[in-house]
Protein backbone atom coordinates (compact mmCIF):
# COMPACT_ATOMS: atom_id res chain seq x y z
CA UNK A 1 0.00 0.00 0.00
CA UNK A 2 0.89 3.23 -0.49
CA UNK A 3 2.11 5.39 2.27
CA UNK A 4 2.71 8.95 0.40
CA UNK A 5 0.92 10.76 -2.26
CA UNK A 6 1.30 9.57 -6.10
CA UNK A 7 4.35 10.95 -7.90
CA UNK A 8 3.52 13.46 -10.61
CA UNK A 9 4.73 11.01 -13.27
CA UNK A 10 1.64 10.55 -15.97
CA UNK A 11 0.46 6.77 -15.40
CA UNK A 12 -2.47 5.99 -17.86
CA UNK A 13 -6.04 4.64 -16.66
CA UNK A 14 -6.17 1.24 -16.20
CA UNK A 15 -2.14 1.16 -16.71
CA UNK A 16 -0.82 -2.23 -18.86
CA UNK A 17 -4.28 -3.86 -19.61
CA UNK A 18 -4.82 -1.17 -22.63
CA UNK A 19 -2.76 0.03 -24.97
CA UNK A 20 -3.39 3.58 -25.59
CA UNK A 21 -4.03 4.79 -28.77
CA UNK A 22 -5.78 8.34 -29.41
CA UNK A 23 -6.65 7.66 -32.39
CA UNK A 24 -8.83 4.50 -32.14
CA UNK A 25 -9.62 5.60 -28.25
CA UNK A 26 -13.43 6.85 -27.97
CA UNK A 27 -13.07 8.00 -24.12
CA UNK A 28 -10.24 10.42 -23.32
CA UNK A 29 -9.44 10.75 -19.77
CA UNK A 30 -7.88 14.11 -19.37
CA UNK A 31 -6.33 15.01 -15.59
CA UNK A 32 -6.53 18.37 -13.88
CA UNK A 33 -4.67 18.67 -11.20
CA UNK A 34 -5.64 22.12 -10.38
CA UNK A 35 -6.24 23.58 -6.84
CA UNK A 36 -6.39 26.92 -5.63
CA UNK A 37 -9.36 28.07 -3.80
CA UNK A 38 -10.43 24.42 -1.90
CA UNK A 39 -11.37 26.06 1.74
CA UNK A 40 -11.27 22.94 4.56
CA UNK A 41 -8.93 20.35 3.83
CA UNK A 42 -6.39 20.63 0.83
CA UNK A 43 -5.37 17.95 -1.15
CA UNK A 44 -7.27 17.70 -4.59
CA UNK A 45 -4.84 18.56 -6.51
CA UNK A 46 -3.43 15.00 -5.97
CA UNK A 47 -6.60 13.84 -7.27
CA UNK A 48 -6.03 12.39 -10.56
CA UNK A 49 -3.01 10.83 -10.01
CA UNK A 50 -3.95 8.98 -6.92
CA UNK A 51 -7.16 8.52 -9.09
CA UNK A 52 -4.71 6.89 -12.39
CA UNK A 53 -2.76 4.75 -10.03
CA UNK A 54 -5.80 3.58 -8.20
CA UNK A 55 -7.17 2.37 -11.70
CA UNK A 56 -4.39 -0.04 -12.00
CA UNK A 57 -6.13 -2.13 -9.68
CA UNK A 58 -9.61 -2.43 -11.19
CA UNK A 59 -10.63 -5.60 -13.12
CA UNK A 60 -11.04 -4.69 -17.32
CA UNK A 61 -14.13 -7.10 -16.86
CA UNK A 62 -17.10 -5.33 -15.69
CA UNK A 63 -19.31 -7.76 -13.93
CA UNK A 64 -22.76 -5.77 -14.16
CA UNK A 65 -21.98 -5.75 -18.20
CA UNK A 66 -20.58 -8.88 -18.26
CA UNK A 67 -17.80 -7.35 -20.78
CA UNK A 68 -14.22 -6.06 -20.47
CA UNK A 69 -15.52 -2.49 -21.50
CA UNK A 70 -12.06 -0.95 -21.74
CA UNK A 71 -11.83 -3.05 -24.95
CA UNK A 72 -14.85 -2.08 -26.36
CA UNK A 73 -14.40 1.65 -25.73
CA UNK A 74 -10.82 2.46 -26.33
CA UNK A 75 -9.27 4.79 -23.34
CA UNK A 76 -6.71 7.54 -23.76
CA UNK A 77 -5.12 9.17 -20.99
CA UNK A 78 -3.82 12.93 -22.12
CA UNK A 79 -1.56 14.35 -19.85
CA UNK A 80 -2.44 16.95 -17.46
CA UNK A 81 -3.16 20.55 -17.73
CA UNK A 82 -3.72 23.26 -15.21
CA UNK A 83 -1.04 21.60 -12.89
CA UNK A 84 -0.42 23.44 -9.72
CA UNK A 85 0.96 20.26 -8.18
CA UNK A 86 5.14 21.06 -6.56
CA UNK A 87 3.57 25.22 -5.82
CA UNK A 88 3.46 25.61 -9.49
CA UNK A 89 0.97 28.48 -9.47
CA UNK A 90 -1.83 28.91 -12.55
CA UNK A 91 -4.13 31.68 -12.19
CA UNK A 92 -7.94 31.14 -12.51
CA UNK A 93 -7.87 32.27 -15.83
CA UNK A 94 -5.13 30.31 -17.29
CA UNK A 95 -6.81 27.44 -15.87
CA UNK A 96 -10.38 28.00 -17.49
CA UNK A 97 -8.90 29.41 -21.03
CA UNK A 98 -6.52 26.14 -20.78
CA UNK A 99 -9.50 23.72 -19.93
CA UNK A 100 -12.09 25.07 -22.12
CA UNK A 101 -9.71 24.71 -25.35
CA UNK A 102 -8.74 21.25 -24.62
CA UNK A 103 -12.01 20.32 -24.34
CA UNK A 104 -12.92 22.21 -27.63
CA UNK A 105 -10.38 20.20 -29.14
CA UNK A 106 -11.26 16.97 -27.69
CA UNK A 107 -14.58 17.19 -28.43
CA UNK A 108 -13.88 18.49 -32.17
CA UNK A 109 -11.87 15.10 -32.82
CA UNK A 110 -15.43 13.35 -31.15
CA UNK A 111 -13.84 11.78 -28.00
CA UNK A 112 -16.07 11.10 -24.99
CA UNK A 113 -14.13 12.89 -22.17
CA UNK A 114 -14.30 12.55 -18.63
CA UNK A 115 -11.78 15.46 -17.03
CA UNK A 116 -10.81 14.45 -13.94
CA UNK A 117 -9.65 16.94 -10.99
CA UNK A 118 -8.84 18.97 -9.54
CA UNK A 119 -11.26 21.01 -7.76
CA UNK A 120 -14.76 22.04 -8.56
CA UNK A 121 -14.05 25.64 -10.01
CA UNK A 122 -12.54 23.81 -12.82
CA UNK A 123 -15.93 22.47 -14.44
CA UNK A 124 -16.88 25.93 -15.28
CA UNK A 125 -13.95 25.97 -17.82
CA UNK A 126 -14.99 22.34 -19.07
CA UNK A 127 -18.85 23.21 -19.62
CA UNK A 128 -17.36 26.53 -21.73
CA UNK A 129 -15.71 23.85 -23.42
CA UNK A 130 -19.08 22.32 -24.54
CA UNK A 131 -21.12 25.10 -25.06
CA UNK A 132 -18.15 25.78 -27.80
CA UNK A 133 -18.72 22.13 -28.83
CA UNK A 134 -22.15 21.90 -28.86
CA UNK A 135 -25.08 23.69 -30.88
CA UNK A 136 -27.47 22.32 -29.11
CA UNK A 137 -28.56 22.83 -25.53
CA UNK A 138 -27.71 20.75 -22.93
CA UNK A 139 -28.73 20.56 -19.16
CA UNK A 140 -25.77 20.15 -16.68
CA UNK A 141 -26.51 17.94 -14.02
CA UNK A 142 -24.61 17.73 -10.72
CA UNK A 143 -24.05 15.46 -8.46
CA UNK A 144 -23.09 17.15 -5.03
CA UNK A 145 -23.10 17.54 -1.28
CA UNK A 146 -22.90 21.28 -2.12
CA UNK A 147 -25.20 24.02 -4.22
CA UNK A 148 -21.82 25.55 -5.33
CA UNK A 149 -24.55 28.60 -6.34
CA UNK A 150 -22.75 31.41 -4.21
CA UNK A 151 -21.82 34.56 -6.54
CA UNK A 152 -18.59 34.90 -4.35
CA UNK A 153 -16.50 33.30 -1.93
CA UNK A 154 -13.51 33.83 0.38
CA UNK A 155 -12.75 36.84 -2.35
CA UNK A 156 -12.78 35.00 -5.26
CA UNK A 157 -15.59 34.15 -8.15
CA UNK A 158 -14.17 31.61 -9.25
CA UNK A 159 -14.03 29.36 -5.88
CA UNK A 160 -15.08 25.84 -6.04
CA UNK A 161 -18.20 26.81 -3.81
CA UNK A 162 -19.04 29.33 -6.97
CA UNK A 163 -18.81 27.11 -9.64
CA UNK A 164 -22.56 25.78 -10.24
CA UNK A 165 -23.86 30.28 -9.94
CA UNK A 166 -21.05 30.39 -13.02
CA UNK A 167 -22.70 27.69 -14.54
CA UNK A 168 -26.63 29.02 -14.12
CA UNK A 169 -25.18 32.68 -15.41
CA UNK A 170 -24.57 31.11 -18.19
CA UNK A 171 -28.26 30.26 -19.42
CA UNK A 172 -27.88 26.43 -18.89
CA UNK A 173 -30.49 24.17 -17.12
CA UNK A 174 -29.41 22.56 -14.33
CA UNK A 175 -30.39 19.83 -12.07
CA UNK A 176 -28.84 19.82 -9.08
CA UNK A 177 -28.43 15.56 -6.80
CA UNK A 178 -27.71 14.97 -3.27
CA UNK A 179 -27.42 18.60 -2.01
CA UNK A 180 -27.39 18.92 1.85
CA UNK A 181 -25.53 21.72 2.18
CA UNK A 182 -26.22 25.41 1.42
CA UNK A 183 -25.81 28.91 2.86
CA UNK A 184 -28.96 31.52 2.69
CA UNK A 185 -27.70 33.37 -0.32
CA UNK A 186 -27.83 29.48 -2.08
CA UNK A 187 -31.20 28.99 -0.84
CA UNK A 188 -32.49 32.58 -1.75
CA UNK A 189 -31.43 31.76 -5.10
CA UNK A 190 -32.96 28.61 -6.07
CA UNK A 191 -36.27 29.79 -5.12
CA UNK A 192 -35.98 33.18 -6.76
CA UNK A 193 -34.80 30.78 -10.06
CA UNK A 194 -36.90 27.83 -9.27
CA UNK A 195 -33.65 25.43 -9.91
CA UNK A 196 -34.27 21.89 -9.92
CA UNK A 197 -32.46 20.59 -6.72
CA UNK A 198 -32.60 16.82 -5.44
CA UNK A 199 -31.95 17.05 -1.66
CA UNK A 200 -30.56 14.29 -0.07
CA UNK A 201 -32.62 14.14 2.88
CA UNK A 202 -35.85 13.59 1.05
CA UNK A 203 -33.59 11.34 -1.24
CA UNK A 204 -33.06 8.95 1.59
CA UNK A 205 -37.06 8.52 2.00
CA UNK A 206 -37.79 8.68 -1.74
CA UNK A 207 -37.35 5.83 -3.78
CA UNK A 208 -38.85 7.58 -6.79
CA UNK A 209 -36.13 10.48 -7.12
CA UNK A 210 -34.31 8.29 -9.79
CA UNK A 211 -37.26 8.92 -11.99
CA UNK A 212 -38.11 12.15 -10.92
CA UNK A 213 -34.34 13.32 -11.64
CA UNK A 214 -34.08 12.13 -14.86
CA UNK A 215 -37.94 13.28 -15.65
CA UNK A 216 -37.14 16.68 -14.58
CA UNK A 217 -33.76 17.04 -17.33
CA UNK A 218 -35.37 19.64 -20.00
CA UNK A 219 -33.10 18.52 -23.02
CA UNK A 220 -31.90 15.41 -24.49
CA UNK A 221 -27.96 16.43 -24.11
CA UNK A 222 -26.61 16.58 -20.74
CA UNK A 223 -23.38 16.84 -19.11
CA UNK A 224 -22.71 15.56 -16.03
CA UNK A 225 -20.25 17.08 -13.33
CA UNK A 226 -19.69 14.55 -9.88
CA UNK A 227 -18.30 16.03 -7.06
CA UNK A 228 -17.52 12.96 -5.03
CA UNK A 229 -18.48 14.50 -1.93
CA UNK A 230 -21.63 14.06 -3.17
CA UNK A 231 -21.36 10.49 -2.44
CA UNK A 232 -21.56 9.19 1.05
CA UNK A 233 -18.29 10.14 2.74
CA UNK A 234 -18.04 6.78 4.20
CA UNK A 235 -17.72 5.74 1.01
CA UNK A 236 -15.17 8.38 -0.65
CA UNK A 237 -13.62 9.89 2.96
CA UNK A 238 -10.76 11.62 0.85
CA UNK A 239 -13.04 14.97 0.06
CA UNK A 240 -11.86 18.34 1.22
CA UNK A 241 -15.34 19.72 2.50
CA UNK A 242 -17.07 16.02 3.74
CA UNK A 243 -21.05 16.12 4.66
CA UNK A 244 -22.68 13.23 6.18
CA UNK A 245 -25.72 11.34 4.76
CA UNK A 246 -25.13 11.46 1.00
CA UNK A 247 -25.59 9.21 -2.05
CA UNK A 248 -24.57 5.30 -1.61
CA UNK A 249 -23.44 2.98 -4.08
CA UNK A 250 -26.08 1.14 -5.26
CA UNK A 251 -28.07 4.37 -5.72
CA UNK A 252 -25.48 6.55 -7.88
CA UNK A 253 -24.95 3.29 -10.19
CA UNK A 254 -28.76 3.19 -10.39
CA UNK A 255 -29.23 6.61 -11.26
CA UNK A 256 -26.30 7.45 -14.15
CA UNK A 257 -27.05 3.47 -15.82
CA UNK A 258 -30.66 5.48 -16.07
CA UNK A 259 -29.31 8.68 -17.12
CA UNK A 260 -26.76 7.17 -19.56
CA UNK A 261 -29.59 5.21 -21.42
CA UNK A 262 -32.48 8.25 -21.45
CA UNK A 263 -30.64 10.77 -22.18
CA UNK A 264 -26.98 11.20 -24.28
CA UNK A 265 -24.49 12.52 -22.14
CA UNK A 266 -22.11 14.36 -23.66
CA UNK A 267 -19.40 14.21 -21.41
CA UNK A 268 -18.70 14.13 -17.74
CA UNK A 269 -16.41 15.25 -14.77
CA UNK A 270 -15.46 13.94 -11.19
CA UNK A 271 -13.65 16.33 -9.04
CA UNK A 272 -12.55 17.26 -5.84
CA UNK A 273 -11.22 13.89 -4.98
CA UNK A 274 -8.28 14.28 -2.14
CA UNK A 275 -6.80 11.51 -1.21
CA UNK A 276 -6.08 10.38 2.42
CA UNK A 277 -2.45 8.87 3.16
CA UNK A 278 -1.98 5.47 3.95
CA UNK A 279 -5.81 4.71 2.68
CA UNK A 280 -7.15 3.90 -0.66
CA UNK A 281 -10.22 3.67 -0.38
CA UNK A 282 -11.44 7.06 -1.80
CA UNK A 283 -9.21 6.31 -4.60
CA UNK A 284 -10.23 3.37 -5.70
CA UNK A 285 -14.20 3.81 -5.35
CA UNK A 286 -13.80 7.05 -7.67
CA UNK A 287 -11.75 5.01 -10.11
CA UNK A 288 -14.40 2.47 -10.30
CA UNK A 289 -16.82 5.01 -10.33
CA UNK A 290 -14.97 6.60 -13.47
CA UNK A 291 -14.91 3.39 -15.02
CA UNK A 292 -18.58 2.84 -14.28
CA UNK A 293 -19.46 5.85 -16.56
CA UNK A 294 -17.45 4.39 -19.32
CA UNK A 295 -19.17 1.61 -19.30
CA UNK A 296 -22.95 3.17 -19.07
CA UNK A 297 -21.42 5.39 -21.90
CA UNK A 298 -20.80 1.82 -23.60
CA UNK A 299 -23.83 0.42 -23.07
CA UNK A 300 -25.58 3.41 -24.27
CA UNK A 301 -23.94 4.12 -27.64
CA UNK A 302 -23.64 0.81 -28.60
CA UNK A 303 -20.01 0.38 -28.40
CA UNK A 304 -20.64 -3.07 -26.54
CA UNK A 305 -20.93 -5.42 -29.38
CA UNK A 306 -23.40 -8.47 -27.72
N1 LIG B 1 -18.52 23.62 -2.43
C1 LIG B 1 -18.03 23.58 -1.26
N2 LIG B 1 -17.23 22.64 -0.89
N3 LIG B 1 -18.37 24.50 -0.45
C2 LIG B 1 -17.88 24.58 0.85
C3 LIG B 1 -18.38 25.79 1.45
C4 LIG B 1 -17.85 25.89 2.81
C5 LIG B 1 -18.70 26.77 3.63
N4 LIG B 1 -18.20 26.98 4.94
C6 LIG B 1 -19.01 27.87 5.62
C7 LIG B 1 -18.52 28.20 6.97
C8 LIG B 1 -19.28 29.41 7.45
N5 LIG B 1 -19.18 29.59 8.86
MN1 LIG C 1 -19.15 19.47 -2.83
MN1 LIG D 1 -18.90 21.02 -5.67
Amino acid sequence: MRSTFPSTAVVDFLGSEIVPDYETAKVVILPIPYEATTSYRKGCENGPASLLEASHQLECYDEELDREVCFDAGIFTHTPIADTRNGKSVSAEEMLSVTQQTLKSLIEDQKFVISIGGEHSITAGVVQGYRQGYQEPFTVVQIDAHGDLRHEYEDTIHSHACVMRRIVNMGLPTVQVGIRAICQEEADLIKEKNLTVFRAREMAFNLDWIEQAIASIPTEKVFLTIDVDGIDPSLIPGVGTPEPGGLNWYSTLTFLRRLFESKDVIGCDVMELAPVVDSVVSEFTVAKLTYKLIGYQALSKGWIKQ
